[in-house]
This record gives structure tokens, C-alpha cells and sequence, in this order.
């Protein structure tokens, strides 16, 4: 069998509180967008992961994907699998493509041997694997709380816009860029705002790894106002970064932009 899992971006995101575990509290809206990756597990005599397309850092048996497999199979009987990842979604971009990977697997092995999983039963191991895996589960958007693993629905349909993305050659660490940041309450909610119309977001809907990730990397607020200056009615970086997205009335032209960085139109 053989999936596609796709990446998803943020629309705002509030760093609310440290918590105990070490986590943080977020309040943010994930949206899917179109980018995806192929990934398909044939029957096979040993368990094995292979991948082509973007080179993935870190050994073959720690991708996610070994990891959803581990996790499943502790629980129900599972044949061992061929994996096979075909990478197109940037890593360490705040496009969440690991998080995808792993929960469609999950999906994928519900679905190809039968498991008869809920989705609560699917959202459950995911967010074993982390915090943003269970919102890959239903695919919709969301507005999220708690660890970014808590949902509730939120009406948001972006299809009439044209929505790019660019992605500045720089990867961000997640670890990283949450330890640069002080944890606030957030003022307006977002599950409110982001019913406003998006020519009104801008200075209103705030990422909060945006401050701390542009002074280290201010190639990445550059882009942003690249994308302002470009017409879009609302920019910003998705997640920790290193990815800043653009939502346009118009199919934008961003050809000075596509020079020095990866650019997705249509998303
Ligand atoms: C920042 C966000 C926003 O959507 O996305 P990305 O930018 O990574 O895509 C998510 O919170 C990332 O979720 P995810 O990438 O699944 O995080 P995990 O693997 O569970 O955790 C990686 C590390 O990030 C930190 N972390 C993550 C989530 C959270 N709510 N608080 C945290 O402090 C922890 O230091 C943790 O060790
Ligand atoms: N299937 C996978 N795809 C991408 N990264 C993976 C995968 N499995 C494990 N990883 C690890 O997760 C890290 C980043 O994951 P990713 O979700 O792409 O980050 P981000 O959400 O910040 O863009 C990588 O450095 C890699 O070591």
C-alpha cells in the first residue's frame, strides 16, 4: 500500500507556559497543505526502512516510521515490512513532515492489515511519537492546545487564496528554537481571530518563534517581507522554522525569490 503524507503549516502560535515535563503549552491552528512525501510498506521477510529524495539526518531505525511501526506492533500482530520513504518535504522547516511520515503510517497499517484502530486509538499513538503526529491523524484543520495535541475544530477554508511557500536554506532545531523562547499568556484568541478575514490577520495573528528565530537568522525575516512586498495579505514563518509562507489574493510572482531558495506555488 502507498500514501502520501503531507506537511502542514501554522496560523499563529502562542507560546503560552512551560510545563512541568519540560514541554511547552502552544495555542495554534495547523493547516494541511499540499506537500507531500510517498510512502509504501510491502510484505516482506525482515523488517527493513529505506528512503530516497531528500537525505533524512539520523539512522534508518530511528525514522519515525520504524518508530510508529514498533509501537503498533507491540500491540497487534504485524508482518514484517519493506518500508520505503520517498522524502520531499523539507526538514526542519516547521512543515511537520516527520510528524506526517508517522502518522500516516499508523494510518496505513490500521487500514492494510486490518486493525480496526479508532481515530482516538491513532491520535492516542501518535502523540506518543510527537507532539504535532496526532493532528496528521484526521488531517483537518484545527485549532490545538495543550502540547499542540489537544484539538478542537475551528472553520477555516483557505482554497479560494493562493497560498506559497518558501523555504530559506536553513533548518531550524524545535528544541532549539522553543528554548529561545519566554513562555507568555497570549492576549486575543487565536480560535477567534483566525475568523476574522486574512486581509486583517496581519499584526494580529503572531508566531511566537518568530522574534528569536529572525535575530539568529534574519535571512528568514526577509523573506517574510519579501512576501509582504509581493502583495500577500498575510506572511509568516510556520512553526520553529525555517519555512515562512505567504497567503495571496492572487497567484503571487515570486521569481527573485526562487534565485536563492526552494519555492512551493499552490498549496
Ligand atoms: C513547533 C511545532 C509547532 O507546530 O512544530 P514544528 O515547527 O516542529 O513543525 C510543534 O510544537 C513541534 O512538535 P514536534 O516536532 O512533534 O515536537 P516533538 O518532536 O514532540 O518535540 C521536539 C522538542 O520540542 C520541544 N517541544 C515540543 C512541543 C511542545 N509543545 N513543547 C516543546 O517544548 C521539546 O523540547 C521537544 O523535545
Ligand atoms: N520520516 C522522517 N522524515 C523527516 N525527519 C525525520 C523522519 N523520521 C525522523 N526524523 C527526524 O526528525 C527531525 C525533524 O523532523 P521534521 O518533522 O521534518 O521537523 P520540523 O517539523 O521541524 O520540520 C529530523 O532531523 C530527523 O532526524
Amino acid at each position: 500500500m502507498i500514501v502520501f503524507p503531507n506537511a502542514k503549516i501554522n496560523i499563529g502560535l502562542n507560546i503560552t507556559a512551560k510545563r512541568p515535563d519540560g514541554y511547552h503549552n502552544i495555542e495554534t491552528v495547523f493547516y494541511p497543505v499540499k506537500i507531500n512525501d510517498a510512502l509504501e510498506a510491502i510484505i516482506a521477510p525482515l523488517l527493513s526502512f529505506s528512503s530516497s529524495g531528500i537525505n533524512i539526518p539520523g539512522e534508518p531505525e530511528k525514522n519515525l516510521c520504524i518508530k510508529a511501526y514498533e509501537l503498533v506492533s507491540k500491540d497487534h500482530p504485524l508482518p514484517p515490512l519493506e518500508i520505503y520513504l520517498h522524502k520531499h518535504i523539507p526538514i526542519g522547516a516547521g512543515l511537520g513532515g516527520g510528524s506526517a511520515d508517522a502518522a500516516f503510517f499508523i494510518k496505513l497499517l490500521n487500514q492494510q492489515f486490518g486493525l480496526n484502530l479508532t481515530v482516538q486509538a491513532m491520535q492516542d499513538y501518535a502523540r506518543r511519537l510527537g507532539a504535532d503526529c496526532a493532528f496528521f491523524i484526521e488531517n483537518k484543520p484545527v485549532y490545538a492546545f495543550d502540547k499542540g495535541d489537544q484539538f478542537e475544530e475551528v472553520s477555516l477554508d483557505l482554497s479560494r487564496y493562493h497560498i506559497a511557500l518558501v523555504m530559506p536554506n536553513v533548518h531550524v532545531s524545535t528544541a532549539d528554537a522553543y528554548s529561545g523562547v519566554k513562555p507568555e499568556p497570549s492576549g486575543q484568541s487565536l480560535k477567534e481571530l483566525v475568523q476574522l478575514p486574512v486581509s486583517d490577520w496581519k499584526g494580529k495573528i503572531k508566531n511566537d518563534f518568530e522574534p528569536s528565530v529572525f535575530a539568529k537568522y534574519p535571512q528568514i525575516g526577509a523573506v517574510k517581507q519579501a512576501l509582504y512586498e509581493a502583495g500577500a495579505l498575510y506572511a509568516s514563518m510556520s512553526g520553529s522554522g525555517a519555512s515562512v509562507f505567504g497567503i495571496f489574493e492572487a497567484p503571487p510572482q515570486l521569481k527573485h525569490l526562487e534565485a536563492e531558495h526552494q519555492v512551493f506555488y499552490d498549496l
